[in-house]
Protein backbone atom coordinates (compact mmCIF):
# COMPACT_ATOMS: atom_id res chain seq x y z
CA UNK A 1 0.00 0.00 0.00
CA UNK A 2 1.11 3.08 -0.69
CA UNK A 3 1.86 5.78 2.10
CA UNK A 4 1.79 9.61 1.64
CA UNK A 5 3.51 11.08 4.76
CA UNK A 6 3.19 14.89 5.15
CA UNK A 7 4.69 17.14 7.76
CA UNK A 8 1.73 18.63 9.23
CA UNK A 9 1.52 22.20 9.78
CA UNK A 10 3.17 22.74 13.09
CA UNK A 11 1.19 25.99 14.29
CA UNK A 12 -2.09 23.90 13.03
CA UNK A 13 -0.76 20.82 15.45
CA UNK A 14 -0.06 23.39 18.45
CA UNK A 15 -3.86 24.82 17.48
CA UNK A 16 -4.76 21.06 17.70
CA UNK A 17 -3.35 20.50 20.85
CA UNK A 18 -3.95 23.11 22.87
CA UNK A 19 -6.91 25.17 21.70
CA UNK A 20 -8.94 22.58 19.58
CA UNK A 21 -11.43 23.16 18.06
CA UNK A 22 -8.94 24.73 15.47
CA UNK A 23 -9.86 28.87 14.45
CA UNK A 24 -12.13 28.61 11.33
CA UNK A 25 -9.31 30.01 9.17
CA UNK A 26 -7.51 26.83 9.95
CA UNK A 27 -10.55 24.35 9.83
CA UNK A 28 -8.64 20.48 9.50
CA UNK A 29 -10.22 18.55 6.39
CA UNK A 30 -12.32 16.53 8.29
CA UNK A 31 -11.06 14.11 11.61
CA UNK A 32 -7.96 13.64 12.51
CA UNK A 33 -6.11 11.28 14.52
CA UNK A 34 -4.56 14.30 17.04
CA UNK A 35 -7.40 15.50 18.00
CA UNK A 36 -9.63 15.99 21.54
CA UNK A 37 -11.44 12.84 22.52
CA UNK A 38 -14.29 13.93 24.81
CA UNK A 39 -14.19 12.56 27.91
CA UNK A 40 -16.94 14.22 29.50
CA UNK A 41 -17.76 13.08 33.07
CA UNK A 42 -20.71 11.63 31.83
CA UNK A 43 -19.03 9.14 29.39
CA UNK A 44 -17.14 7.24 32.50
CA UNK A 45 -18.52 4.93 34.55
CA UNK A 46 -18.69 6.59 37.33
CA UNK A 47 -19.95 9.65 35.80
CA UNK A 48 -22.66 7.47 34.24
CA UNK A 49 -23.52 6.05 37.86
CA UNK A 50 -24.05 9.38 39.25
CA UNK A 51 -26.19 10.35 36.17
CA UNK A 52 -28.10 7.12 36.92
CA UNK A 53 -28.75 7.40 40.37
CA UNK A 54 -29.64 11.36 39.59
CA UNK A 55 -32.49 10.17 37.72
CA UNK A 56 -33.26 7.42 40.73
CA UNK A 57 -32.75 10.61 42.80
CA UNK A 58 -35.33 12.69 41.11
CA UNK A 59 -37.95 9.74 40.96
CA UNK A 60 -37.60 9.03 44.22
CA UNK A 61 -37.95 12.62 45.86
CA UNK A 62 -41.08 13.02 43.33
CA UNK A 63 -42.31 9.32 45.41
CA UNK A 64 -44.23 10.20 49.01
CA UNK A 65 -43.69 5.99 48.87
CA UNK A 66 -40.12 5.78 48.65
CA UNK A 67 -38.78 6.00 52.26
CA UNK A 68 -36.61 8.45 54.21
CA UNK A 69 -33.92 6.05 54.32
CA UNK A 70 -33.60 4.80 50.60
CA UNK A 71 -33.67 8.01 49.84
CA UNK A 72 -30.97 8.97 52.37
CA UNK A 73 -28.85 5.87 50.88
CA UNK A 74 -29.48 7.15 46.86
CA UNK A 75 -27.99 10.48 48.14
CA UNK A 76 -25.30 9.25 49.88
CA UNK A 77 -24.60 6.79 46.66
CA UNK A 78 -24.73 9.89 44.21
CA UNK A 79 -22.64 11.93 46.54
CA UNK A 80 -19.39 9.44 46.66
CA UNK A 81 -20.11 8.82 42.45
CA UNK A 82 -20.13 13.15 41.72
CA UNK A 83 -17.50 13.81 44.02
CA UNK A 84 -14.62 10.93 42.34
CA UNK A 85 -13.82 12.32 39.45
CA UNK A 86 -13.39 15.65 40.98
CA UNK A 87 -11.33 14.71 43.71
CA UNK A 88 -9.07 12.37 41.64
CA UNK A 89 -8.51 15.66 39.25
CA UNK A 90 -7.76 17.82 42.33
CA UNK A 91 -5.53 15.09 43.92
CA UNK A 92 -2.90 14.92 40.31
CA UNK A 93 -0.20 16.67 40.84
CA UNK A 94 -0.18 17.58 37.04
CA UNK A 95 -2.62 20.31 38.05
CA UNK A 96 0.67 22.24 39.24
CA UNK A 97 3.17 21.07 36.51
CA UNK A 98 4.09 23.65 34.28
CA UNK A 99 3.85 21.98 30.66
CA UNK A 100 -0.30 21.62 31.38
CA UNK A 101 -0.32 25.27 33.07
CA UNK A 102 1.92 26.17 30.08
CA UNK A 103 -0.96 25.34 26.96
CA UNK A 104 -1.53 29.16 28.20
CA UNK A 105 1.92 30.50 29.60
CA UNK A 106 3.76 29.15 26.49
CA UNK A 107 2.44 30.82 24.27
CA UNK A 108 3.09 34.02 26.02
CA UNK A 109 3.53 36.74 23.43
CA UNK A 110 1.61 35.31 20.66
CA UNK A 111 -2.66 36.25 21.98
CA UNK A 112 -4.58 32.67 21.70
CA UNK A 113 -7.61 33.37 19.52
CA UNK A 114 -9.39 30.87 20.85
CA UNK A 115 -10.03 30.18 24.30
CA UNK A 116 -8.46 26.18 25.91
CA UNK A 117 -11.15 23.85 25.36
CA UNK A 118 -13.12 23.23 28.67
CA UNK A 119 -11.86 19.35 27.90
CA UNK A 120 -8.28 20.41 28.70
CA UNK A 121 -9.30 20.36 32.24
CA UNK A 122 -10.44 16.40 32.43
CA UNK A 123 -6.80 15.81 30.37
CA UNK A 124 -4.81 16.58 33.60
CA UNK A 125 -6.09 13.56 35.49
CA UNK A 126 -4.58 11.43 32.24
CA UNK A 127 -1.86 13.54 31.44
CA UNK A 128 -0.60 12.95 34.71
CA UNK A 129 -0.81 9.35 34.42
CA UNK A 130 0.94 9.04 31.48
CA UNK A 131 3.57 11.78 32.61
CA UNK A 132 4.03 9.54 35.72
CA UNK A 133 4.29 6.14 32.52
CA UNK A 134 6.85 8.23 30.28
CA UNK A 135 9.07 8.30 33.79
CA UNK A 136 8.83 4.88 35.16
CA UNK A 137 9.32 3.21 32.09
CA UNK A 138 12.30 5.68 30.99
CA UNK A 139 10.79 6.10 27.82
CA UNK A 140 12.42 7.69 24.97
CA UNK A 141 10.25 6.72 22.49
CA UNK A 142 6.51 6.72 21.92
CA UNK A 143 4.22 5.58 19.68
CA UNK A 144 0.21 7.02 19.46
CA UNK A 145 -2.07 4.84 17.20
CA UNK A 146 -5.86 6.92 17.52
CA UNK A 147 -6.81 10.17 19.02
CA UNK A 148 -5.18 11.30 22.14
CA UNK A 149 -6.14 14.84 23.86
CA UNK A 150 -3.56 17.56 23.01
CA UNK A 151 -2.80 18.45 26.55
CA UNK A 152 -2.15 14.85 27.45
CA UNK A 153 0.40 14.28 24.22
CA UNK A 154 2.22 17.59 25.93
CA UNK A 155 2.31 16.03 29.44
CA UNK A 156 3.83 12.96 27.63
CA UNK A 157 6.31 15.04 25.70
CA UNK A 158 6.89 16.94 28.60
CA UNK A 159 8.29 13.84 30.17
CA UNK A 160 10.41 12.66 27.92
CA UNK A 161 14.29 13.43 27.98
CA UNK A 162 15.57 15.63 25.61
CA UNK A 163 16.00 13.18 22.63
CA UNK A 164 12.89 11.64 23.18
CA UNK A 165 10.20 11.86 20.62
CA UNK A 166 7.01 11.08 20.11
CA UNK A 167 5.94 9.46 16.70
CA UNK A 168 1.72 10.40 16.42
CA UNK A 169 -0.66 8.17 13.63
CA UNK A 170 -2.82 10.45 11.47
CA UNK A 171 -4.78 9.35 9.18
CA UNK A 172 -5.79 12.52 7.40
CA UNK A 173 -3.85 15.24 6.64
CA UNK A 174 -6.01 19.08 7.05
CA UNK A 175 -4.44 22.52 5.67
CA UNK A 176 -2.10 24.76 7.13
CA UNK A 177 0.43 26.68 6.65
CA UNK A 178 4.21 26.02 7.67
CA UNK A 179 5.69 28.49 10.48
CA UNK A 180 8.02 28.78 12.84
CA UNK A 181 5.59 29.91 15.19
CA UNK A 182 5.20 27.15 16.76
CA UNK A 183 8.53 27.20 19.14
CA UNK A 184 6.40 29.62 20.44
CA UNK A 185 3.65 27.66 22.32
CA UNK A 186 5.61 25.01 23.13
CA UNK A 187 9.54 23.72 22.81
CA UNK A 188 8.00 19.92 23.47
CA UNK A 189 5.84 20.01 20.13
CA UNK A 190 9.32 19.80 18.71
CA UNK A 191 9.47 16.54 19.66
CA UNK A 192 6.06 15.10 18.22
CA UNK A 193 6.58 14.07 14.80
CA UNK A 194 3.29 13.06 12.94
CA UNK A 195 2.85 10.91 10.59
CA UNK A 196 0.11 11.44 8.16
CA UNK A 197 -1.73 8.29 6.22
CA UNK A 198 -3.41 5.01 6.41
CA UNK A 199 -2.43 3.37 9.92
CA UNK A 200 -1.75 0.44 8.39
CA UNK A 201 0.73 1.61 6.46
CA UNK A 202 2.34 3.75 9.14
CA UNK A 203 2.36 0.81 10.94
CA UNK A 204 3.85 -1.14 8.00
CA UNK A 205 6.25 1.57 7.54
CA UNK A 206 7.73 2.15 11.27
CA UNK A 207 8.38 -1.39 10.89
CA UNK A 208 10.56 -1.64 7.86
CA UNK A 209 12.89 1.33 9.34
CA UNK A 210 13.37 -1.00 12.64
CA UNK A 211 11.59 1.54 14.69
CA UNK A 212 10.87 -0.08 18.69
CA UNK A 213 9.20 2.16 21.01
CA UNK A 214 9.04 2.06 24.83
CA UNK A 215 5.40 3.19 25.28
CA UNK A 216 2.82 2.47 22.28
CA UNK A 217 -0.72 4.34 23.01
CA UNK A 218 -3.88 2.86 21.35
CA UNK A 219 -7.17 4.06 21.31
CA UNK A 220 -9.68 1.43 21.51
CA UNK A 221 -12.21 3.66 20.51
CA UNK A 222 -10.94 3.39 16.94
CA UNK A 223 -12.21 0.22 14.92
CA UNK A 224 -8.71 -1.13 14.02
CA UNK A 225 -7.64 -1.52 17.19
CA UNK A 226 -7.19 -5.21 17.72
CA UNK A 227 -5.44 -5.02 14.43
CA UNK A 228 -3.20 -2.35 15.51
CA UNK A 229 -2.63 -4.32 19.23
CA UNK A 230 -1.46 -7.67 17.26
CA UNK A 231 0.28 -5.49 14.78
CA UNK A 232 2.54 -3.89 17.15
CA UNK A 233 3.00 -7.42 19.52
CA UNK A 234 3.93 -9.35 16.14
CA UNK A 235 6.49 -7.24 14.64
CA UNK A 236 7.78 -6.03 17.43
CA UNK A 237 7.40 -2.68 17.42
CA UNK A 238 7.16 -2.72 21.61
CA UNK A 239 10.30 -2.63 22.79
CA UNK A 240 11.60 -5.49 25.41
CA UNK A 241 9.55 -4.15 29.34
CA UNK A 242 8.25 -1.83 27.04
CA UNK A 243 4.02 -0.52 28.09
CA UNK A 244 1.33 -0.49 25.94
CA UNK A 245 -1.60 1.65 27.24
CA UNK A 246 -4.96 1.71 25.29
CA UNK A 247 -7.74 4.07 26.72
CA UNK A 248 -11.50 3.76 26.78
CA UNK A 249 -10.97 0.22 27.49
CA UNK A 250 -14.47 0.36 29.63
CA UNK A 251 -16.51 1.75 27.06
CA UNK A 252 -18.70 3.96 29.34
CA UNK A 253 -19.21 1.13 31.71
CA UNK A 254 -20.77 -0.46 29.00
CA UNK A 255 -18.24 -3.47 28.03
CA UNK A 256 -19.23 -5.23 30.80
CA UNK A 257 -23.00 -5.65 30.96
CA UNK A 258 -24.88 -8.36 29.36
CA UNK A 259 -27.20 -7.63 26.38
CA UNK A 260 -25.30 -5.52 24.81
CA UNK A 261 -25.56 -4.81 20.56
CA UNK A 262 -23.58 -1.49 20.04
CA UNK A 263 -20.93 -2.84 17.70
CA UNK A 264 -18.26 -0.55 19.41
CA UNK A 265 -19.13 -1.86 22.66
CA UNK A 266 -18.70 -5.35 20.94
CA UNK A 267 -15.41 -4.04 19.37
CA UNK A 268 -13.69 -2.93 22.56
CA UNK A 269 -15.06 -6.28 24.80
CA UNK A 270 -13.13 -8.14 21.99
CA UNK A 271 -9.73 -6.21 22.23
CA UNK A 272 -10.05 -6.78 25.72
CA UNK A 273 -10.64 -10.39 25.67
CA UNK A 274 -7.71 -10.70 23.20
CA UNK A 275 -5.32 -9.11 25.09
CA UNK A 276 -6.52 -10.72 28.47
CA UNK A 277 -5.93 -14.43 26.65
CA UNK A 278 -2.76 -12.89 24.45
CA UNK A 279 0.40 -15.08 26.28
CA UNK A 280 2.95 -12.55 25.69
CA UNK A 281 1.21 -9.75 27.89
CA UNK A 282 -0.04 -9.74 31.17
CA UNK A 283 -2.46 -6.41 32.11
CA UNK A 284 -4.70 -4.30 34.24
CA UNK A 285 -7.73 -2.30 33.52
CA UNK A 286 -7.60 0.84 35.76
CA UNK A 287 -10.78 2.43 36.33
CA UNK A 288 -9.28 5.70 34.82
CA UNK A 289 -11.94 8.13 32.97
CA UNK A 290 -13.01 5.72 30.36
CA UNK A 291 -10.62 2.84 31.35
CA UNK A 292 -7.11 2.71 30.55
CA UNK A 293 -5.52 -0.57 30.01
CA UNK A 294 -1.90 -1.14 31.16
CA UNK A 295 0.10 -3.66 29.35
CA UNK A 296 3.36 -5.30 29.69
CA UNK A 297 5.50 -7.77 27.43
CA UNK A 298 5.88 -10.90 30.01
CA UNK A 299 9.20 -11.91 30.13
CA UNK A 300 9.93 -15.52 28.35
CA UNK A 301 7.51 -17.97 30.10
CA UNK A 302 9.59 -21.34 30.88
CA UNK A 303 6.83 -23.64 28.82
CA UNK A 304 7.48 -21.92 26.05
CA UNK A 305 10.73 -21.88 26.34
CA UNK A 306 11.27 -25.77 26.95
CA UNK A 307 9.36 -26.51 24.24
CA UNK A 308 11.45 -24.71 22.24
CA UNK A 309 15.23 -25.52 23.13
CA UNK A 310 15.49 -27.30 26.17
CA UNK A 311 18.90 -26.25 26.88
CA UNK A 312 17.50 -22.55 27.31
CA UNK A 313 15.79 -23.93 30.50
CA UNK A 314 19.19 -23.21 32.60
CA UNK A 315 20.84 -20.69 30.23
CA UNK A 316 22.05 -17.86 32.16
CA UNK A 317 22.19 -15.84 29.11
CA UNK A 318 18.90 -16.78 27.97
CA UNK A 319 17.39 -15.82 31.49
CA UNK A 320 19.92 -13.37 32.45
CA UNK A 321 22.30 -14.11 35.07
CA UNK A 322 20.41 -14.61 38.51
CA UNK A 323 17.23 -13.86 36.38
CA UNK A 324 18.42 -10.10 36.05
CA UNK A 325 18.64 -8.27 32.43
CA UNK A 326 21.97 -6.55 31.86
CA UNK A 327 20.69 -3.32 32.80
CA UNK A 328 19.47 -4.38 36.05
CA UNK A 329 22.65 -6.26 37.18
CA UNK A 330 24.11 -2.27 36.82
CA UNK A 331 21.85 -1.11 39.88
CA UNK A 332 23.19 -1.00 42.84
CA UNK A 333 20.09 -0.71 45.48
CA UNK A 334 21.21 -1.34 49.10
CA UNK A 335 24.55 -0.65 48.55
CA UNK A 336 26.84 1.90 50.47
CA UNK A 337 29.32 3.78 48.94
CA UNK A 338 31.77 6.84 49.80
CA UNK A 339 33.13 9.06 47.27
CA UNK A 340 36.24 11.22 48.65
CA UNK A 341 37.17 14.45 46.53
CA UNK A 342 32.98 14.04 46.53
CA UNK A 343 32.89 17.82 47.24
CA UNK A 344 33.44 18.52 43.07
CA UNK A 345 34.41 17.75 39.86
CA UNK A 346 34.88 14.09 38.87
CA UNK A 347 33.62 13.18 42.72
CA UNK A 348 30.29 15.35 42.66
CA UNK A 349 29.51 13.39 39.31
CA UNK A 350 30.64 9.92 40.48
CA UNK A 351 28.62 10.18 44.09
CA UNK A 352 25.70 11.33 41.42
CA UNK A 353 25.68 8.55 39.30
CA UNK A 354 26.27 6.10 42.45
CA UNK A 355 23.21 7.27 43.63
CA UNK A 356 21.03 7.29 40.68
CA UNK A 357 22.07 3.77 40.49
CA UNK A 358 20.78 3.12 43.83
CA UNK A 359 23.31 3.37 46.31
CA UNK A 360 23.41 5.02 49.26
CA UNK A 361 26.33 7.55 49.37
CA UNK A 362 28.64 9.40 51.85
CA UNK A 363 30.37 12.21 50.49
CA UNK A 364 33.26 12.97 51.96
CA UNK A 365 35.75 16.14 51.03
CA UNK A 366 38.62 18.00 52.62
CA UNK A 367 35.84 20.98 52.53
CA UNK A 368 32.52 20.24 54.30
CA UNK A 369 31.00 22.63 52.78
CA UNK A 370 31.08 21.51 49.64
CA UNK A 371 30.68 18.00 50.64
CA UNK A 372 27.34 19.24 52.63
CA UNK A 373 25.89 20.96 49.36
CA UNK A 374 26.21 17.79 46.93
CA UNK A 375 24.81 15.30 49.96
CA UNK A 376 21.82 18.39 49.51
CA UNK A 377 21.71 17.64 45.81
CA UNK A 378 21.74 14.08 46.10
CA UNK A 379 18.65 14.02 48.68
CA UNK A 380 16.74 16.41 46.39
CA UNK A 381 17.07 13.51 44.14
CA UNK A 382 15.45 10.61 46.73
CA UNK A 383 19.15 9.59 47.47
CA UNK A 384 20.32 9.18 50.76
CA UNK A 385 23.42 10.48 51.42
CA UNK A 386 25.54 12.45 54.21
CA UNK A 387 28.45 14.56 53.82
CA UNK A 388 31.86 13.57 55.88
CA UNK A 389 34.65 15.85 56.04
CA UNK A 390 38.10 14.56 55.91
CA UNK A 391 41.48 14.96 54.87
CA UNK A 392 42.37 11.66 53.15
CA UNK A 393 45.95 12.13 53.80
CA UNK A 394 45.35 11.55 58.06
CA UNK A 395 44.61 7.92 59.14
CA UNK A 396 42.64 9.43 62.12
CA UNK A 397 40.26 11.27 59.51
CA UNK A 398 40.03 7.97 57.15
CA UNK A 399 39.09 6.09 60.06
CA UNK A 400 36.95 8.04 61.50
CA UNK A 401 34.65 8.65 58.10
CA UNK A 402 34.45 4.94 57.32
CA UNK A 403 33.52 4.12 61.25
CA UNK A 404 30.87 7.35 60.35
CA UNK A 405 29.38 5.57 57.00
CA UNK A 406 29.41 1.84 59.58
CA UNK A 407 27.53 3.53 61.67
CA UNK A 408 25.09 5.56 59.85
CA UNK A 409 24.83 2.47 57.62
CA UNK A 410 26.05 -0.61 59.09
CA UNK A 411 29.03 -1.15 56.19
CA UNK A 412 30.94 -0.31 53.24
CA UNK A 413 30.75 -1.99 49.48
CA UNK A 414 31.44 0.66 47.10
CA UNK A 415 34.72 2.75 48.05
CA UNK A 416 35.32 5.67 45.19
CA UNK A 417 38.96 6.68 46.09
CA UNK A 418 39.26 9.53 44.11
CA UNK A 419 40.64 13.02 45.87
CA UNK A 420 43.70 14.17 44.19
CA UNK A 421 45.49 17.62 43.53
CA UNK A 422 48.01 18.44 40.72
CA UNK A 423 50.61 21.38 41.85
CA UNK A 424 52.26 21.53 38.54
CA UNK A 425 55.65 22.44 38.32
CA UNK A 426 58.80 21.95 36.39
CA UNK A 427 60.72 18.84 37.32
CA UNK A 428 63.84 20.79 38.60
CA UNK A 429 61.75 23.24 40.28
CA UNK A 430 59.66 20.72 42.21
CA UNK A 431 59.86 21.22 46.05
CA UNK A 432 59.91 18.69 48.27
CA UNK A 433 57.12 20.17 49.70
CA UNK A 434 54.97 19.65 46.30
CA UNK A 435 55.98 16.38 45.92
CA UNK A 436 54.95 15.32 49.45
CA UNK A 437 51.87 16.87 49.64
CA UNK A 438 51.16 15.16 46.35
CA UNK A 439 52.19 11.92 46.99
CA UNK A 440 50.05 12.65 50.82
CA UNK A 441 46.87 12.92 49.23
CA UNK A 442 47.07 10.98 45.79
CA UNK A 443 49.23 7.71 47.18
CA UNK A 444 49.37 8.01 50.56
CA UNK A 445 45.71 9.09 51.33
CA UNK A 446 44.24 6.33 48.45
CA UNK A 447 46.61 3.62 50.10
CA UNK A 448 44.59 4.49 53.79
CA UNK A 449 41.20 4.80 52.23
CA UNK A 450 41.82 1.63 50.21
CA UNK A 451 43.58 -0.13 53.41
CA UNK A 452 40.45 0.94 56.04
CA UNK A 453 37.51 -0.12 53.23
CA UNK A 454 39.66 -3.04 52.41
CA UNK A 455 39.47 -4.16 55.71
CA UNK A 456 35.63 -3.99 56.45
CA UNK A 457 35.34 -4.98 53.08
CA UNK A 458 37.67 -8.70 53.57
CA UNK A 459 35.29 -9.26 56.13
CA UNK A 460 32.22 -9.32 54.63
CA UNK A 461 33.60 -10.99 51.60
CA UNK A 462 32.37 -8.52 48.97
CA UNK A 463 33.92 -4.97 48.10
CA UNK A 464 34.08 -2.65 45.02
CA UNK A 465 37.04 -0.26 45.41
CA UNK A 466 37.82 2.20 42.30
CA UNK A 467 40.48 4.31 42.57
CA UNK A 468 40.72 7.64 40.49
CA UNK A 469 44.26 7.25 38.53
CA UNK A 470 45.00 9.33 35.59
CA UNK A 471 45.77 9.51 32.04
CA UNK A 472 48.96 10.56 33.14
CA UNK A 473 50.08 7.19 34.62
CA UNK A 474 49.94 5.85 30.62
CA UNK A 475 51.65 9.03 29.01
CA UNK A 476 53.32 12.03 30.35
CA UNK A 477 50.41 14.40 29.26
CA UNK A 478 52.31 18.25 27.86
CA UNK A 479 52.96 20.49 27.58
CA UNK A 480 52.36 20.96 31.17
CA UNK A 481 54.95 19.76 33.66
CA UNK A 482 53.97 17.95 36.80
CA UNK A 483 56.17 15.15 37.77
CA UNK A 484 54.98 14.66 41.33
CA UNK A 485 50.89 14.59 39.93
CA UNK A 486 52.68 11.65 36.79
CA UNK A 487 54.16 9.83 39.51
CA UNK A 488 51.63 9.38 41.90
CA UNK A 489 48.97 8.69 39.61
CA UNK A 490 51.52 5.82 38.40
CA UNK A 491 51.50 4.54 41.78
CA UNK A 492 47.97 4.50 42.13
CA UNK A 493 47.86 2.38 39.34
CA UNK A 494 50.50 0.08 40.41
CA UNK A 495 48.81 0.19 44.09
CA UNK A 496 45.29 -1.16 42.24
CA UNK A 497 46.89 -4.15 40.09
CA UNK A 498 48.81 -5.02 43.36
CA UNK A 499 45.68 -5.03 45.83
CA UNK A 500 42.86 -6.17 43.11
CA UNK A 501 44.72 -9.80 42.56
CA UNK A 502 45.51 -9.76 46.34
CA UNK A 503 42.02 -9.20 47.22
CA UNK A 504 39.81 -10.89 44.43
CA UNK A 505 39.83 -14.24 46.28
CA UNK A 506 38.16 -12.66 49.02
CA UNK A 507 35.71 -11.01 47.50
CA UNK A 508 36.59 -7.15 46.63
CA UNK A 509 38.07 -5.96 43.37
CA UNK A 510 39.83 -3.02 43.33
CA UNK A 511 40.43 -1.06 39.65
CA UNK A 512 41.08 2.22 38.58
CA UNK A 513 39.88 4.92 36.32
CA UNK A 514 42.02 6.69 34.47
CA UNK A 515 40.12 10.05 33.10
CA UNK A 516 41.81 12.18 30.21
CA UNK A 517 41.84 15.46 30.91
CA UNK A 518 38.45 16.84 32.27
CA UNK A 519 36.81 20.04 32.53
CA UNK A 520 37.33 20.40 36.14
CA UNK A 521 38.23 23.11 38.35
CA UNK A 522 41.50 20.88 38.63
CA UNK A 523 42.12 22.10 34.96
CA UNK A 524 40.94 25.57 35.75
CA UNK A 525 43.88 27.29 37.03
CA UNK A 526 46.01 30.36 35.70
CA UNK A 527 48.54 27.88 34.28
CA UNK A 528 46.66 25.41 32.69
CA UNK A 529 43.58 27.19 31.48
CA UNK A 530 45.60 28.68 28.10
CA UNK A 531 46.59 24.84 27.15
CA UNK A 532 43.25 24.10 26.61
CA UNK A 533 43.58 24.70 22.70
CA UNK A 534 46.76 22.68 22.36
CA UNK A 535 45.59 19.97 24.51
CA UNK A 536 42.67 19.69 21.62
CA UNK A 537 44.98 18.91 18.89
CA UNK A 538 46.09 15.63 20.45
CA UNK A 539 42.69 14.32 21.28
CA UNK A 540 41.23 12.53 18.71
CA UNK A 541 37.85 12.88 20.14
CA UNK A 542 38.28 17.01 19.65
CA UNK A 543 36.62 17.90 22.76
CA UNK A 544 37.59 17.37 26.52
CA UNK A 545 36.25 15.28 28.82
CA UNK A 546 33.14 16.22 30.47
CA UNK A 547 32.39 14.70 34.31
CA UNK A 548 28.82 12.95 33.01
CA UNK A 549 31.29 10.78 30.26
CA UNK A 550 32.85 9.28 33.13
CA UNK A 551 29.69 8.00 35.56
CA UNK A 552 28.52 4.98 33.67
CA UNK A 553 32.22 3.67 33.88
CA UNK A 554 32.22 4.15 37.55
CA UNK A 555 28.43 2.94 38.45
CA UNK A 556 29.96 -0.68 36.36
CA UNK A 557 33.00 -0.89 38.30
CA UNK A 558 30.56 -0.47 41.29
CA UNK A 559 28.02 -3.33 39.92
CA UNK A 560 28.20 -7.00 39.98
CA UNK A 561 28.49 -7.10 36.34
CA UNK A 562 32.35 -6.10 36.58
CA UNK A 563 32.95 -8.85 38.93
CA UNK A 564 35.65 -10.72 36.88
CA UNK A 565 37.48 -7.53 36.46
CA UNK A 566 39.96 -6.79 38.90
CA UNK A 567 42.83 -4.96 38.83
CA UNK A 568 41.76 -2.88 35.94
CA UNK A 569 42.91 0.32 34.48
CA UNK A 570 40.37 1.61 32.64
CA UNK A 571 41.18 4.65 30.84
CA UNK A 572 38.46 7.15 29.36
CA UNK A 573 40.40 9.44 27.43
CA UNK A 574 38.68 10.34 23.70
CA UNK A 575 41.36 8.36 22.70
CA UNK A 576 44.26 10.91 23.74
CA UNK A 577 46.31 7.72 25.01
CA UNK A 578 46.94 6.19 21.73
CA UNK A 579 48.15 9.16 19.66
N1 LIG B 1 40.24 17.00 35.88
C1 LIG B 1 41.08 16.26 35.20
O1 LIG B 1 41.52 16.59 34.10
C2 LIG B 1 41.51 14.94 35.74
C3 LIG B 1 42.03 14.03 34.85
C4 LIG B 1 42.45 12.81 35.31
C5 LIG B 1 42.34 12.51 36.64
N2 LIG B 1 41.83 13.40 37.50
C6 LIG B 1 41.74 13.01 38.89
O2 LIG B 1 40.37 12.97 39.29
C7 LIG B 1 40.27 13.27 40.66
C8 LIG B 1 39.25 14.38 40.83
O3 LIG B 1 39.69 15.45 40.04
P1 LIG B 1 38.78 16.72 39.76
O4 LIG B 1 39.16 17.16 38.41
O5 LIG B 1 37.39 16.45 40.07
O6 LIG B 1 39.42 17.70 40.81
P2 LIG B 1 38.81 18.93 41.59
O7 LIG B 1 39.96 19.72 42.03
O8 LIG B 1 37.74 19.58 40.80
O9 LIG B 1 38.10 18.25 42.86
C9 LIG B 1 38.86 17.58 43.83
C10 LIG B 1 38.10 17.53 45.14
O10 LIG B 1 38.91 16.84 46.05
C11 LIG B 1 38.92 17.52 47.29
N3 LIG B 1 40.18 17.25 47.98
C12 LIG B 1 41.39 17.75 47.70
N4 LIG B 1 42.27 17.31 48.59
C13 LIG B 1 41.63 16.52 49.43
C14 LIG B 1 42.01 15.77 50.58
N5 LIG B 1 43.26 15.80 51.03
N6 LIG B 1 41.07 15.05 51.21
C15 LIG B 1 39.81 15.05 50.80
N7 LIG B 1 39.38 15.73 49.72
C16 LIG B 1 40.29 16.46 49.05
C17 LIG B 1 38.78 18.98 46.91
O11 LIG B 1 38.28 19.74 47.99
C18 LIG B 1 37.83 18.89 45.74
O12 LIG B 1 36.50 19.00 46.17
C19 LIG B 1 41.66 13.61 41.11
O13 LIG B 1 42.24 12.46 41.69
C20 LIG B 1 42.39 13.96 39.85
O14 LIG B 1 43.75 13.73 39.92
C21 LIG B 1 41.40 14.61 37.08
O1 LIG C 1 44.75 13.08 32.55
C1 LIG C 1 45.50 14.21 32.81
C2 LIG C 1 44.99 14.86 34.04
O2 LIG C 1 45.17 14.02 35.16
C3 LIG C 1 45.59 16.17 34.38
O3 LIG C 1 44.56 16.87 35.01
C4 LIG C 1 46.07 16.98 33.21
O4 LIG C 1 47.29 16.50 32.82
C5 LIG C 1 46.16 18.43 33.59
O5 LIG C 1 47.29 18.70 34.32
Amino acid sequence: MTIYHQDLALVDLVHYLLYQPVPAERKPLGAVDITWLSVDSNETPMGLIAENLRKAREIAHGDSRVPEQLKHYLQKALDIAVGLDPYLDAMSTAKKIASLEGCQLKVAGVEPKVKPHKECASGYLKGQVLRLFVHMVGAKRILLIGRLKGCVILAMAEALPVDGRITACATEPYLGVKSQEASDYSSHVKQISVKVGPTAATLEELVAVGEHFDIVFIDAAQRNAVNDYNFVMDNHLLRMDGVICVENTLMKGQVYLENISDENVLAVRKLNNVINSDPRVEQVILPVQGGMSVIRRSRAHADRVIKSKKELVKDDVFWGYNRCHILDRLRLDGKVAYVTGGGQGIGRAFAHALGEAGAKVAIVDLVLAKAEVVAEELSLKGIKSIALAADVSKPEDVQRILDAIVARWGTVHIACNNAGINMNSASEDTSLEEWDKTFNVNLRGLFLCCQAAGRIMLKQGYGKIINTASMASLIVPHPQKQLAYNASKAGVVKLTQTLGTEWIDRGVRVNCISPGIVDTPLIHSEDLKPLVQRWLTDIPAGKLAQVTDLQAAVVYLASEASDYMTGHNLAIEGGQSLW
